[in-house]
């Protein structure tokens, strides 16, 4: 069974997804891959200094992802272009971690993918489990975690498809707007009916 992992930003996936990964379910997570495409020397980081410029890449030759968040969470246009330059990268490296899972014996695979709807990749796996929370939680957690202001907040939360509509398409949902126990119960319940039938 594979199943996608998904919600809006700061809704609590990576919180779901240590939850799971105690439990000895694989994750793949397609943040952290899309850190490891960007690294220095990688063709995915060429084509963004050649597109966003010398000024989104530090000294030391990384990525300065504040700055290229600063540009693409503001401008749709720059952020289907950074989309279109490291989309390919990482679906194909999900894809080879989850070949080597399935060749490994695997029976539930579990792909962390906050853009699942928006990039079309629900195709991908039986079930689409989705973390919630209320647009107020949701707000006062991101600007918590990254200790950002209220306008950049927002903007991030922009960028994606609302909440209320990524309801609609799951198979299960979450409401991580209580306590991480509460969540955890909830998770449970879920991998319990999916994993058995
Ligand atoms: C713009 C970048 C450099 C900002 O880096 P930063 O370290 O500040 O954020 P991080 O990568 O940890 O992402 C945090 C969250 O932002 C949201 N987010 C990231 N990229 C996007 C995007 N292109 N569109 C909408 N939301 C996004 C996701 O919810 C993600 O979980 C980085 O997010 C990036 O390279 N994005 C493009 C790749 C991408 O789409 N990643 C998301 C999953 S594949
Ligand atoms: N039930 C909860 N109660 C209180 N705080 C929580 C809860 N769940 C998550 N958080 C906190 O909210 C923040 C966002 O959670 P998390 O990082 O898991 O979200 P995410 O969906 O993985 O975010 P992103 O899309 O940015 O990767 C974190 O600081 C986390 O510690």
């Amino acid at each position: 069974m594979l199943i996608g992992l998904t919600g809006g930003i700061a809704s609590g996936k990576s919180t779901v997804s240590e939850i799971i990964q105690s439990k000895g379910i694989p994750v793949i997570d397609a943040d952290q891959i899309s850190r490891e495409v960007v690294e220095p020397k990688t063709e995915a980081l060429q084509l963004i200094r050649e597109h966003f410029g010398q000024s989104v890449i530090n000294e030391d030759g990384t990525l300065a992802r504040k700055k290229l968040g600063e540009i693409i969470f503001k401008h749709p246009e720059e952020r289907q272009i950074l989309n279109q330059i490291v989309h390919p990268a990482v679906r194909k490296r999900m894809s080879e971690l989850k070949e080597r899972y399935v060749e490994e014996g695997e029976k539930t695979i579990v792909f962390d993918i906050p853009l699942l709807f928006e990039s079309d990749l629900f195709h991908l796996v039986d079930k689409v489990l989705l973390v919630y929370v209320d647009e107020e939680t949701q707000l006062k957690r991101l600007m918590k975690r990254d200790m950002a202001g209220e306008q950049d907040a927002k903007l991030r939360i922009a960028s994606q498809m609302p909440l209320q509509k990524k309801r609609e398409r799951a198979d299960a949902i979450i409401d991580n707007s209580s306590t991480v126990e509460e969540t955890r119960r909830q998770l449970e319940e879920i991998l319990d009916e999916w994993t058995v039938s």
